[in-house]
């Protein structure tokens, strides 16, 4: 490990909690299949991933929201209230098409990031307990982390549906942290975006960010954060 993120981190450690998309698996291609299919069926021109990245990370109904908030004022030149009106009109249709091709291609156009096996091996050979902690649905995370290879690495699995909050709350932190049985100060949240930490800081856990992430298309270093990682391997 670094000497950064462990230096600067109360210890004993009891818990890692990790989030998903941008921390450990790139899933941005699946969002945007899922997208554009989901686009494509209510009839509206597709979105390209350089603006879906800055949109990730506050779950999916947040995501479709943005999405066709985008499309229709780019193409329709919908503003204000007719624009939020429209979106909300569509937003059940979409709904129900973006979750099914979500599911039709879940880990299909996502990779692992570099790293993030030799990291969740390291911090299991510690003896920490893992959970993953991600916005995006339960019934998504799942099948995800199992296709990717990674479920066996977690006790526990939260989705953004797992608790009545969402991260930035500190609800779900709390929660996953009461799950596991440990003390937040001794439990560790790795994230990818401010969304992350501020969770963790509001909840009294240390947080450590990874730099390669999405962090809704914000410089990530600028956030406050108890260490930065370049690779999960740097855990190792
Ligand atoms: O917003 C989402 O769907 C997922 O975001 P997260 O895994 O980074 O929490
Ligand atoms: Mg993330």
């Amino acid at each position: 490990m670094q000497p950064s993120a462990l230096a600067s981190t109360p210890l004993p450690l009891d818990a890692v909690i990790l989030d998903l998309d941008g921390t450990m698996v790139d899933t941005l291609g699946d969002f945007a299949q899922a997208l554009n299919r989901m686009l494509a069926d209510l009839t509206l021109a597709p979105v390209a991933p350089e603006l879906i990245v800055n949109m990730v990370g506050k779950g999916s109904e947040h995501l479709l929201r943005s999405v066709l908030g985008q499309v229709l004022s780019s193409t329709q030149g919908l503003q204000g209230d007719a624009l939020t009106e429209r979106v909300s009109a569509l937003f059940p249709a979409a709904w129900d098409r973006y979750q099914a091709h979500y599911l039709d291609i879940n880990g299909q156009f996502a990779q692992v990031y570099p790293g993030v096996v030799a990291g969740l091996e390291a911090l299991r050979q510690r003896g920490l307990a893992l959970a993953c902690l991600t916005n995006k649905p339960l019934a998504f995370a799942r099948p995800l982390l199992e296709a990717k290879g990674l479920s066996g690495y977690f006790s526990h699995v939260f989705g953004g549906d797992s608790f009545e909050r969402k991260k930035p709350d500190p609800q779900p932190l709390l929660g996953a942290c009461a799950a596991l049985g440990t003390a937040p100060a001794r439990t560790v949240m790795v994230g990818d975006s401010s969304n992350d930490a501020q969770a963790a800081r509001a909840a009294g856990c240390p947080v450590w960010l990874v730099t390669y992430g999405y962090n809704h298309g914000q410089p990530i270093r600028a956030v406050a954060a108890d260490a930065f990682l370049d690779s999960l391997a740097e855990l190792a």
